[in-house]
């Protein structure tokens, strides 16, 4: 792993709970990984704590396999390597794009070598030639990759990146996500992304984490987090889906989940019925697992409904009065109070228990 935190706790003083508690993840070199979660869970200090401008209260933080925060250890920002963006620009405003570049280098480099270096990192960001610009000559999109170039410059062992594009309008952070994937690749360069943001997440991340007060309930792909999240909290947080009342029974080798749609199946993967009590649980059923069909025999009233561009995201009640979501194409209009016909197709089937108990997160391990 190139960086690798091992149970990481970070408490402030005066504060009842640790911001951080028991953190455990890893990034391969070359690899982007991305933190979301509500406001307050914890995103930011995470990262501070891995710049060093935190101290750790428990747990490890190792780059490059080297201890920088532990027990009894605590390197010092400057001597990490890292490099940060922050959601705030902070280009010296009084310095040209070229000498804000630079400020960062080595100052053991010559000038040409120097020159050279900015300009590579402009080229890397799309921005050549702006050299001798000063900050407030560019617009704001354009400001922010002049800070990712700044961070870049001095080749980090890790960058790490605080919701770098919160001041932009909507468009550009868009087109931005985009863009700084492209640049980190290119660059080579390891990356720790926070943002609250779930597109700009699954856009940027190769992992994601999703954090919910100072815990790290899940670390896995965007595909995995989605179709298999590990807590009900990163099921209710990522996508929109409900959790429907469902009994899990043994029929031959598989395992039948029965629901207020009808009984359905996901092979292997399924837990076991005696995970629960009397096998009674509740399903996540996603918008996308349900299904619009004129023929079904389940019908469900339309509550409210969402128009998104190609889709409907329609709430519906079905006459036992659970509700459920689903994504219907837009040119199926549909008013409110008229009746539908659905059926569910989910081929991950993931279950909790029905008590909220259920919220908190596994039981904390290392990274393989
Ligand atoms: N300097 C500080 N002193 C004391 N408590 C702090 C300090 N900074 C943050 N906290 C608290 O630590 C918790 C985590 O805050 P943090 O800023 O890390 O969350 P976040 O997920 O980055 O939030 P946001 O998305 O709103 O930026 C919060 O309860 C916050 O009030």
């Amino acid at each position: 792993m190139h960086i690798e935190l091992r149970l990481l706790s970070v408490r402030y003083p005066g504060r009842p709970r640790p911001a951080v508690d028991g953190a455990s993840l890893g990034l391969h070199a070359g690899e982007i990984g991305v933190l979301i979660g509500p406001s307050g869970c914890g995103k930011t200090t995470l990262l501070r704590a891995v710049a060093g401008l935190e101290p750790a209260s428990g747990g490890q933080i190792l780059i490059s396999g080297q201890p920088v925060a532990a027990a009894g250890v605590n390197v010092p920002p400057e001597r990490r390597q890292v490099g940060m963006v922050f959601q705030d620009y902070a280009l010296f405003p009084h310095l040209d794009v070229q000498r804000n570049i630079a400020f960062g280098l080595d100052r053991r480099m010559g000038r040409a070598e120097r020159k050279a270096r900015v300009a590579e990192v402009l080229g890397l960001v799309g921005l050549e030639g702006t050299e001798a610009c000063m900050p407030h000559e560019l617009s704001g999109g354009q400001q922010q990759r002049v800070a990712l170039a700044r961070a870049l410059a001095p080749r980090p062992q890790l960058l790490l990146l605080d919701e770098p594009f919160s001041n932009l309008d909507v468009d550009l952070r868009e087109r931005l996500a985009h863009e700084v994937r492209g640049i980190l690749k290119a660059a080579g360069a390891t990356a720790l992304f926070v943002t609250h943001d779930q597109l700009e997440a699954f856009a940027i991340g190769d992992v994601i984490g999703v954090m919910h007060e100072g815990r790290l309930h899940q670390w896995d792909d965007a595909y995995t987090l989605y179709h298999r999240p590990a807590t009900r909290f990163v099921a209710d947080f990522i996508g929109h889906g409900v959790f429907a009342p469902a009994t899990l029974k043994r029929v031959g080798d598989q395992v039948v989940v029965h629901t207020a749609l009808g009984p359905l199946c996901d092979g292997a993967e399924c837990v076991l019925p005696s995970a629960f009590g009397y096998g009674q649980c509740e399903v996540l059923l996603r918008a996308d697992d349900i299904i619009h069909d004129d023929d079904a025999p389940v019908k469900a009233e339309i509550m409210r409904k969402a128009f998104r561009g190609s889709e409907f995201l329609y709430t519906l009640r079905l006459a036992s009065g659970d509700t459920l979501l689903a994504h219907v194409p837009s040119h199926h209009d549909h008013r409110i109070g008229e009746w539908i016909g659905i059926r569910a197709q989910v081929d991950h089937v993931v279950t909790f228990q029905r008590e909220a108990a259920a919220a908190a997160p596994p039981i904390a391990s290392f990274p393989a």
